[in-house]
């Protein structure tokens, strides 16, 4: 590395993080609108061989990096460390006009330490950006049932500065979520901002990342003290779900995050319409509700091929629908992306056969609508997003 280190003013850099579908590809679309955050590269780090993310994240496409798939915690840490390394050389040798920021967008899987120890404990990165803070997604409807099932969103809760309220617009948020969150993070400032709705102002350059104020196993985990904090906490739960995140990614499955949680995708090449894709998703929720964390989609609406639907879904809360104008790209099929969690095995393929083998409603038939392994016997209801 040739670059002149010590000469120039380390570059702000911020981890955005929060558990999956808590609204940090919405928040980061308005930030980057923003004239204040031009100049910044964000890194995306999708869960899951198909991501939809790059897609998804607004019109700006500059300066977005994909990083491959696999979880930014653990597999692919060396692709991050890489891709910084990658920023410095591309400016230094001018290769692009500014660095003004960094912004890594993590997995809602992530744990954020090791993605901080990347930066915080490398000799050189550690000189040439600035960890400008942890800035983390809490979804006020999820977010304390999430707190208790996954280890990784308390940690993530845990090492914020700013820790960022979203979905407080939905009759099912939490009324308590902000004393939930107080009980793992004392002193980061909580902004309310629904669907994204904050300054640049209230989340950077504010007060740089530090672990003052924060619970003592802060501290611990960014020293890699594992140990430690097993021994303070004798969480038997938690330290069996360490041992199954490490395994699993021993094996570099980029599907798997852990031995319960896994990414697959279903796919149809034919367009769906509105009345059988909303029937899908209700039977879907009703069905396997319990086992959904995330679900993604692009779909190809017989209604309206030429514009693609987005679905989204965190746990079982689905948003409503929207429209793109424009296919991002060439490929046309409808996808969607489910991350699960204790899933079985047939289910999942019982999802991927009813998803590429929907009945058409327009040409539907009793016995389509018998084979469908989702079907369920008297359901008449429809999918109400809310
Ligand atoms: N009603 C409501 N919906 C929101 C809000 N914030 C985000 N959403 C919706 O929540 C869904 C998930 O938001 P994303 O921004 O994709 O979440 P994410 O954290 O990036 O998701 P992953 O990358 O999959 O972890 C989308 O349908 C958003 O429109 C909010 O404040 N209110």
């Amino acid at each position: 590395m040739t670059a002149p280190s010590g000469r120039k003013p380390p570059i702000p850099l911020t981890v955005l993080t929060g558990f999956l579908g808590a609204g940090k590809t919405t928040l980061l679309n308005r930030l980057l609108k923003d004239p204040a955050l031009a100049g910044t590269a964000v890194i995306i780090n999708e869960f899951g061989a198909v991501g939809l993310d790059h897609l998804l994240v607004g019109e700006s496409e500059d300066g977005i990096i994909e990083l491959s798939s696999g979880c930014l915690c653990c597999t692919i840490r060396g692709a991050l460390v890489t891709t910084l390394e990658n920023l410095l050389r591309a400016l230094d040798n001018h290769r692009i006009e500014r660095l003004d920021r960094v912004i890594i967008e993590t997995t809602g899987l992530a744990d954020p330490a090791p993605v901080l120890q990347s930066v915080l404990l490398h000799p050189y990165l550690s000189i040439r950006y600035r960890l400008d803070g942890v800035v983390t997604v809490v979804d006020a409807v999820n977010g304390a049932r999430t707190i208790e099932t996954s280890w990784e969103a308390a940690r993530q809760i845990a090492v914020a500065d700013r820790i960022v309220l979203t979905k407080t617009d939905l009759s099912a948020a939490d009324p308590g979520i902000r004393a939930t969150i107080r009980r793992l993070n004392p002193s980061a400032r909580i902004l309310n901002a629904v669907d994204g709705e904050a300054e640049p102002s209230q989340l950077f350059d504010t007060q740089p990342f530090s672990t003052d104020g924060k619970i003592a196993d802060v501290a611990a985990w960014l020293a890699g003290d594992e140990h430690e904090h097993e021994h303070e906490h004798e969480h038997e739960h938690e330290h069996e779900h360490e041992h199954e995140h490490e395994d699993a990614h021993a094996h570099h499955d980029v599907n798997r995050h852990d031995a319960r949680i896994r990414s697959f995708v279903a796919t149809r090449a034919t367009p769906i319409s509105r009345a059988a894709l909303e029937d899908f998703l209700s039977r879907l929720a009703e069905r396997h509700g319990e086992h959904l964390l995330r679900i993604k989609g692009l779909i190809q609406t017989a209604g309206d091929p030429d514009r693609p639907l987005v679905v989204q879904a965190a746990q079982t809360i689905f948003h409503p629908p929207a429209s793109l104008p424009a296919w991002p790209s060439a490929d046309h099929r409808s996808r969607l992306v489910l991350i699960v969690r204790d899933l079985p095995e047939e289910a999942e393929d019982a999802i991927i056969g009813a998803f590429s083998d929907l009945p058409r409603t327009d040409t539907a038939d009793a016995r389509t609508i018998a084979d469908n392994p989702l079907a369920i016997a008297g359901f008449s209801g429809r999918f109400q997003p809310r």
